[in-house]
């Protein structure tokens, strides 16, 4: 089931066509992966289904709501965001977390069982009453993961959350988030460009190129049968079957 559309979505500015998609929809349980070059327009595809930018034209319907200037908060609600850097205030690991749960006024009691939940799940309880300017880049990114599923938004936005953190604590925290998503109903936009990535974590993988959607299937399908050139160019770096 669609979570979270974009509908005949066109995005100009001084008079260029960044982004021209007819359809994309995040789903239920699973996690999309966005890939493209630099310049393709993935953060403005991903900032227009976060409500964070206006679409010159066309419509995010969440589901099933039309996304207007009336529901846009309570939209914007029901979803987080982890990106490259935690983007951390200076405080400790555990008001950190509660930050966007006392925004959103739920009870305090409720607060502290969430914080606790997801401090053991991101296996970061010893940090807690620690202040994060001490934490270490996958420390602090595991805090920033912490923060946004105690919101148990229905849509996640992962933008680059691995790039800068080395080999090792990439590749666990990655097996980390692929686990405690799966399984769960969140629609997740997961945007990178380390498609070593892609395999373990995204149900499907869909290509931008140019502001267009131009191949979306499963990671496997798109590898072995790419639609284009410009698919072939940006899988040859990495052929995804030779790691999954
Ligand atoms: N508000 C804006 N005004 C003018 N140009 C914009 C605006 N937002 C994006 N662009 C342009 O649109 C194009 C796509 O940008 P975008 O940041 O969405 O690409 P990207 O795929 O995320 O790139 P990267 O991988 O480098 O982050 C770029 O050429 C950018 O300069």
């Amino acid at each position: 089931m669609s979570i979270l559309v974009a509908e005949d979505i066109k995005f100009i500015k001084n008079g260029r066509t960044i982004l021209d998609i007819e359809h994309f929809a995040l789903e239920e349980g699973e996690v999309t992966a966005l890939i493209g070059v630099n310049g393709a327009g993935k953060t403005s595809l991903m900032q227009i289904l976060a409500l964070l930018q206006q679409p010159t034209s066309g419509r995010v319907i969440f589901q099933g709501e039309v996304a207007n200037k009336k529901n846009l908060r309570q939209l914007r609600q029901r979803m987080a965001f982890v990106f490259q850097q935690p983007l951390l205030l200076d405080m400790t690991v555990r008001q950190n977390i509660a930050m966007g749960l006392r925004l959103r006024k739920i009870p305090k009691q409720e607060i502290e069982e969430r914080v606790n939940l997801w401090l053991e799940k991101l296996g970061i309880t010893h940090l807690a009453d620690g202040p994060v300017r001490f934490l270490s880049g996958g420390e602090a990114q595991r805090v920033s993961i912490a923060r946004a599923l105690a919101l148990q938004p229905e849509v996640l936005f992962l933008d680059e959350p691995f790039t800068g953190l080395d080999s090792p604590t990439r590749g666990q925290l990655l097996l980390d988030i692929a686990r405690l998503l799966h399984g769960t109903k969140i629609a997740t936009l997961f945007v990178t460009h380390d498609y070593a990535e892609i395999p373990h974590l995204a149900h499907r993988l869909s290509v931008l190129d140019q502001g267009r959607i131009i191949q979306t299937g499963k990671p496997e399908e798109v590898n072995k049968n790419p639609k284009n050139q410009a698919v072939v160019r940006l899988l040859q770096w990495i052929p995804l079957s030779n790691i999954s």
